[in-house]
Protein backbone atom coordinates (compact mmCIF):
# COMPACT_ATOMS: atom_id res chain seq x y z
CA UNK A 1 0.00 0.00 0.00
CA UNK A 2 1.09 3.22 -0.57
CA UNK A 3 1.83 6.14 2.08
CA UNK A 4 0.89 9.60 2.50
CA UNK A 5 2.10 12.36 5.04
CA UNK A 6 0.49 15.47 6.53
CA UNK A 7 2.44 18.05 8.00
CA UNK A 8 -0.23 20.29 9.26
CA UNK A 9 -2.64 21.47 12.48
CA UNK A 10 -5.22 19.79 14.29
CA UNK A 11 -8.72 20.65 14.06
CA UNK A 12 -10.85 19.83 17.03
CA UNK A 13 -13.66 20.01 14.55
CA UNK A 14 -12.52 17.57 12.30
CA UNK A 15 -13.52 19.31 9.31
CA UNK A 16 -9.99 20.79 8.22
CA UNK A 17 -6.46 20.36 8.81
CA UNK A 18 -4.86 16.90 10.01
CA UNK A 19 -8.09 14.96 10.32
CA UNK A 20 -9.37 16.18 6.87
CA UNK A 21 -6.33 14.75 5.29
CA UNK A 22 -6.10 11.73 6.95
CA UNK A 23 -10.13 11.00 6.12
CA UNK A 24 -9.20 11.98 2.51
CA UNK A 25 -6.30 9.53 2.06
CA UNK A 26 -8.06 6.70 3.45
CA UNK A 27 -10.91 7.33 1.13
CA UNK A 28 -8.65 7.38 -1.27
CA UNK A 29 -6.52 4.47 -0.78
CA UNK A 30 -3.34 5.11 0.67
CA UNK A 31 -1.92 4.84 4.39
CA UNK A 32 -2.58 7.97 6.28
CA UNK A 33 0.71 9.03 8.95
CA UNK A 34 0.78 12.89 9.89
CA UNK A 35 2.87 15.33 11.50
CA UNK A 36 1.11 17.49 13.54
CA UNK A 37 2.28 21.06 13.82
CA UNK A 38 -0.27 23.17 15.90
CA UNK A 39 -3.26 22.16 17.78
CA UNK A 40 -5.89 24.17 16.97
CA UNK A 41 -8.96 24.40 19.44
CA UNK A 42 -11.80 25.03 16.73
CA UNK A 43 -15.33 24.07 15.41
CA UNK A 44 -17.50 25.01 12.77
CA UNK A 45 -17.87 28.81 13.51
CA UNK A 46 -14.26 29.86 14.23
CA UNK A 47 -10.73 29.17 16.13
CA UNK A 48 -10.84 29.77 19.73
CA UNK A 49 -7.02 29.12 20.32
CA UNK A 50 -4.00 27.69 19.06
CA UNK A 51 -1.05 26.06 20.76
CA UNK A 52 2.14 25.94 18.09
CA UNK A 53 3.75 22.38 18.65
CA UNK A 54 7.77 22.95 19.49
CA UNK A 55 10.07 22.65 16.56
CA UNK A 56 12.13 20.25 18.83
CA UNK A 57 8.92 17.81 18.25
CA UNK A 58 7.90 18.32 15.27
CA UNK A 59 11.44 17.52 14.42
CA UNK A 60 11.26 14.24 16.06
CA UNK A 61 7.62 13.34 14.45
CA UNK A 62 9.53 13.72 10.81
CA UNK A 63 12.59 11.64 12.11
CA UNK A 64 10.27 8.91 13.54
CA UNK A 65 8.34 8.42 10.20
CA UNK A 66 11.26 9.15 7.97
CA UNK A 67 13.86 6.83 9.73
CA UNK A 68 11.17 3.71 9.40
CA UNK A 69 8.56 4.36 6.44
CA UNK A 70 8.46 4.73 3.71
CA UNK A 71 6.85 8.29 2.30
CA UNK A 72 5.42 8.15 -0.75
CA UNK A 73 3.52 11.36 -0.64
CA UNK A 74 3.72 14.26 1.40
CA UNK A 75 0.90 17.16 2.02
CA UNK A 76 1.79 20.52 3.88
CA UNK A 77 -0.97 22.27 5.20
CA UNK A 78 -0.73 24.93 8.83
CA UNK A 79 2.58 25.86 9.67
CA UNK A 80 2.22 28.82 11.60
CA UNK A 81 5.96 30.04 12.28
CA UNK A 82 8.87 30.94 10.77
CA UNK A 83 10.68 28.09 13.05
CA UNK A 84 7.99 25.72 12.10
CA UNK A 85 8.73 26.44 8.45
CA UNK A 86 12.43 26.05 8.83
CA UNK A 87 12.47 22.29 10.50
CA UNK A 88 10.10 20.97 8.04
CA UNK A 89 12.19 22.46 5.43
CA UNK A 90 15.26 20.83 6.62
CA UNK A 91 13.44 17.53 7.36
CA UNK A 92 12.35 17.16 3.81
CA UNK A 93 15.48 17.81 2.21
CA UNK A 94 17.66 15.83 4.45
CA UNK A 95 15.23 13.17 3.66
CA UNK A 96 14.47 13.84 0.15
CA UNK A 97 10.73 13.85 0.33
CA UNK A 98 8.49 12.59 -3.27
CA UNK A 99 5.89 14.12 -4.41
CA UNK A 100 5.15 17.47 -2.05
CA UNK A 101 1.60 19.00 -2.03
CA UNK A 102 2.19 22.41 -0.23
CA UNK A 103 -1.07 24.29 0.44
CA UNK A 104 -0.19 27.87 2.07
CA UNK A 105 -2.52 28.24 4.53
CA UNK A 106 -2.92 31.91 5.87
CA UNK A 107 -6.05 32.36 7.06
CA UNK A 108 -9.19 30.16 8.09
CA UNK A 109 -12.29 30.61 6.29
CA UNK A 110 -13.73 31.95 9.86
CA UNK A 111 -11.01 34.55 9.82
CA UNK A 112 -8.14 33.15 12.07
CA UNK A 113 -4.68 33.48 10.84
CA UNK A 114 -3.69 30.53 10.64
CA UNK A 115 0.26 31.44 9.57
CA UNK A 116 1.94 34.26 11.39
CA UNK A 117 1.67 37.35 8.65
CA UNK A 118 6.04 37.79 9.02
CA UNK A 119 6.42 33.64 8.47
CA UNK A 120 5.03 34.32 4.53
CA UNK A 121 8.50 35.33 3.27
CA UNK A 122 9.94 32.25 4.89
CA UNK A 123 7.40 30.29 3.48
CA UNK A 124 8.06 31.95 -0.20
CA UNK A 125 12.53 31.09 0.61
CA UNK A 126 11.98 27.82 2.40
CA UNK A 127 8.93 25.76 1.05
CA UNK A 128 8.18 27.16 -2.53
CA UNK A 129 11.05 25.59 -3.85
CA UNK A 130 10.46 22.05 -2.72
CA UNK A 131 6.87 21.68 -3.83
CA UNK A 132 5.82 19.67 -6.56
CA UNK A 133 2.73 21.62 -6.80
CA UNK A 134 1.35 24.56 -4.78
CA UNK A 135 -2.28 25.02 -4.12
CA UNK A 136 -3.13 28.69 -3.27
CA UNK A 137 -6.60 29.84 -2.90
CA UNK A 138 -6.72 33.38 -4.70
CA UNK A 139 -6.12 35.65 -1.36
CA UNK A 140 -3.09 33.29 -0.45
CA UNK A 141 -2.30 34.10 -4.61
CA UNK A 142 -2.50 37.50 -3.69
CA UNK A 143 -0.29 37.45 -0.82
CA UNK A 144 2.54 35.28 -2.31
CA UNK A 145 2.94 37.31 -4.93
CA UNK A 146 1.36 40.96 -4.78
CA UNK A 147 -0.83 40.49 -7.36
CA UNK A 148 -4.26 41.39 -7.71
CA UNK A 149 -6.76 38.77 -9.11
CA UNK A 150 -10.10 39.09 -9.85
CA UNK A 151 -10.57 36.57 -13.29
CA UNK A 152 -9.26 33.67 -14.59
CA UNK A 153 -6.84 35.73 -17.00
CA UNK A 154 -5.37 37.34 -13.68
CA UNK A 155 -5.18 34.22 -12.15
CA UNK A 156 -2.63 32.85 -15.18
CA UNK A 157 -0.90 36.62 -14.51
CA UNK A 158 -0.11 35.52 -10.98
CA UNK A 159 0.57 31.71 -11.65
CA UNK A 160 3.45 32.83 -13.99
CA UNK A 161 4.65 34.94 -11.39
CA UNK A 162 4.61 32.42 -8.25
CA UNK A 163 6.50 29.91 -10.32
CA UNK A 164 9.57 32.03 -10.53
CA UNK A 165 9.55 30.93 -7.20
CA UNK A 166 10.45 27.49 -7.86
CA UNK A 167 7.46 25.41 -7.64
CA UNK A 168 7.14 22.61 -10.48
CA UNK A 169 3.68 23.49 -10.89
CA UNK A 170 0.77 25.68 -9.55
CA UNK A 171 -2.56 24.88 -8.92
CA UNK A 172 -4.82 28.06 -8.12
CA UNK A 173 -7.99 27.60 -6.33
CA UNK A 174 -10.97 29.65 -7.77
CA UNK A 175 -13.17 29.30 -4.84
CA UNK A 176 -13.18 32.59 -4.17
CA UNK A 177 -14.06 34.35 -7.14
CA UNK A 178 -17.29 35.48 -7.62
CA UNK A 179 -17.39 33.55 -10.97
CA UNK A 180 -17.90 29.61 -11.04
CA UNK A 181 -14.93 27.67 -9.38
CA UNK A 182 -12.48 27.27 -12.02
CA UNK A 183 -8.86 25.97 -10.36
CA UNK A 184 -6.38 27.02 -12.51
CA UNK A 185 -3.05 24.58 -12.91
CA UNK A 186 0.03 25.44 -14.20
CA UNK A 187 3.28 23.21 -15.08
CA UNK A 188 5.44 26.47 -16.15
CA UNK A 189 4.50 25.55 -19.63
CA UNK A 190 1.21 24.96 -20.38
CA UNK A 191 -1.99 25.81 -18.09
CA UNK A 192 -4.77 23.29 -17.90
CA UNK A 193 -8.54 24.49 -16.42
CA UNK A 194 -10.62 22.59 -14.01
CA UNK A 195 -13.83 23.45 -14.52
CA UNK A 196 -16.81 23.05 -11.44
CA UNK A 197 -20.25 24.30 -10.40
CA UNK A 198 -20.72 26.12 -7.81
CA UNK A 199 -22.31 24.12 -4.88
CA UNK A 200 -24.81 26.58 -2.77
CA UNK A 201 -23.65 25.21 0.37
CA UNK A 202 -22.07 27.01 3.60
CA UNK A 203 -20.72 23.64 4.54
CA UNK A 204 -17.24 24.09 2.84
CA UNK A 205 -15.13 24.26 6.09
CA UNK A 206 -12.24 22.13 5.13
CA UNK A 207 -11.82 22.51 1.28
CA UNK A 208 -8.88 23.37 0.70
CA UNK A 209 -7.62 20.78 2.77
CA UNK A 210 -9.33 18.10 1.25
CA UNK A 211 -8.15 18.83 -2.36
CA UNK A 212 -4.49 19.01 -1.28
CA UNK A 213 -4.64 15.39 0.70
CA UNK A 214 -6.62 14.04 -2.28
CA UNK A 215 -3.85 15.61 -5.35
CA UNK A 216 -1.17 14.21 -2.53
CA UNK A 217 -2.73 10.78 -2.14
CA UNK A 218 -3.22 10.73 -5.95
CA UNK A 219 0.54 11.29 -6.64
CA UNK A 220 1.48 8.66 -4.43
CA UNK A 221 -0.74 6.07 -6.22
CA UNK A 222 1.38 7.17 -9.20
CA UNK A 223 -1.24 9.77 -11.04
CA UNK A 224 0.75 12.14 -13.30
CA UNK A 225 -0.06 15.33 -12.00
CA UNK A 226 -2.86 16.50 -14.09
CA UNK A 227 -4.81 13.09 -13.44
CA UNK A 228 -4.17 13.46 -9.65
CA UNK A 229 -5.39 17.06 -9.76
CA UNK A 230 -8.83 15.93 -12.01
CA UNK A 231 -9.65 13.13 -9.37
CA UNK A 232 -8.88 15.32 -6.64
CA UNK A 233 -11.35 18.04 -7.88
CA UNK A 234 -14.16 15.17 -8.44
CA UNK A 235 -13.63 14.17 -5.35
CA UNK A 236 -13.97 17.65 -3.84
CA UNK A 237 -16.75 18.34 -5.98
CA UNK A 238 -18.29 15.16 -4.10
CA UNK A 239 -17.69 16.11 -0.71
CA UNK A 240 -19.09 19.40 -1.28
CA UNK A 241 -22.61 18.41 -2.89
CA UNK A 242 -22.73 15.94 0.35
CA UNK A 243 -21.26 18.03 2.86
CA UNK A 244 -22.75 18.10 6.63
CA UNK A 245 -25.33 20.76 8.15
CA UNK A 246 -23.15 19.91 11.52
CA UNK A 247 -22.67 23.05 13.98
CA UNK A 248 -23.89 26.06 13.22
CA UNK A 249 -20.99 27.81 10.97
CA UNK A 250 -19.18 26.45 7.99
CA UNK A 251 -20.23 22.52 8.39
CA UNK A 252 -17.14 20.47 7.27
CA UNK A 253 -17.32 18.20 3.65
CA UNK A 254 -18.04 14.61 3.76
CA UNK A 255 -15.71 12.12 3.04
CA UNK A 256 -16.24 7.94 1.70
CA UNK A 257 -14.91 6.00 -0.57
CA UNK A 258 -18.41 6.12 -3.06
CA UNK A 259 -17.22 9.58 -4.14
CA UNK A 260 -13.71 8.08 -5.72
CA UNK A 261 -15.21 4.82 -7.16
CA UNK A 262 -17.89 7.46 -8.87
CA UNK A 263 -15.04 8.94 -10.61
CA UNK A 264 -14.09 5.42 -12.15
CA UNK A 265 -10.23 5.24 -10.56
CA UNK A 266 -10.93 3.82 -7.19
CA UNK A 267 -11.31 -0.22 -8.38
CA UNK A 268 -9.33 -0.03 -11.31
CA UNK A 269 -6.43 0.83 -9.05
CA UNK A 270 -6.43 -0.38 -5.85
CA UNK A 271 -6.61 -4.77 -7.08
N1 LIG B 1 -19.21 26.29 -3.38
C1 LIG B 1 -18.38 25.50 -4.09
N2 LIG B 1 -18.87 24.66 -5.03
C2 LIG B 1 -18.05 23.85 -5.74
N3 LIG B 1 -16.71 23.84 -5.59
C3 LIG B 1 -16.16 24.67 -4.68
C4 LIG B 1 -16.96 25.55 -3.89
N4 LIG B 1 -16.13 26.26 -3.05
C5 LIG B 1 -14.88 25.83 -3.32
N5 LIG B 1 -14.88 24.89 -4.31
C6 LIG B 1 -13.73 24.14 -4.80
O1 LIG B 1 -13.13 23.57 -3.65
C7 LIG B 1 -11.72 23.56 -3.77
C8 LIG B 1 -11.11 24.41 -2.64
O2 LIG B 1 -11.20 25.75 -3.05
P1 LIG B 1 -11.17 27.02 -2.13
O3 LIG B 1 -10.91 28.18 -3.05
O4 LIG B 1 -12.41 27.03 -1.30
O5 LIG B 1 -9.92 26.70 -1.25
P2 LIG B 1 -9.52 27.23 0.14
O6 LIG B 1 -10.03 28.62 0.33
O7 LIG B 1 -8.08 27.01 0.29
O8 LIG B 1 -10.27 26.27 1.09
P3 LIG B 1 -10.24 26.35 2.68
O9 LIG B 1 -11.55 26.96 3.00
O10 LIG B 1 -10.16 24.95 3.16
O11 LIG B 1 -9.08 27.19 3.09
C9 LIG B 1 -11.44 24.10 -5.17
O12 LIG B 1 -11.38 23.03 -6.08
C10 LIG B 1 -12.65 24.99 -5.45
O13 LIG B 1 -12.83 25.19 -6.82
C1 LIG C 1 -5.88 23.20 11.34
C2 LIG C 1 -6.48 23.91 10.17
N1 LIG C 1 -5.88 23.86 8.97
C3 LIG C 1 -6.43 24.49 7.91
C4 LIG C 1 -7.60 25.21 8.02
C5 LIG C 1 -8.16 25.93 6.82
O1 LIG C 1 -9.46 25.52 6.50
P1 LIG C 1 -10.66 26.56 6.33
O2 LIG C 1 -10.17 27.68 5.42
O3 LIG C 1 -11.78 25.79 5.71
O4 LIG C 1 -11.02 27.13 7.69
C6 LIG C 1 -8.18 25.25 9.30
N2 LIG C 1 -9.32 25.93 9.53
N3 LIG C 1 -7.61 24.61 10.36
Amino acid sequence: MKTSLTIAGSDSSGGAGIQADLKTFSALGTYGMSVITAVTAQNTRGVLSVQDISPNIIEDQLDAIFTDIKVDSVKIGMLSTVETIKVVAKKLKEYNAPYIVLDPVMISKSGYDLLHPEAVEALKEELLPLASVVTPNVPEACKLTGAEIKTIEEMEDAARLLIKEGPSAILMKGGHLEEEPTDVLFNGEMFTHFYGKRIQTKNTHGTGCTLSAAISAGLARGLALEDAVKQAKEYITGAIKNSLNIGSGHGPTHHFYDLYEKAGVYKEERV
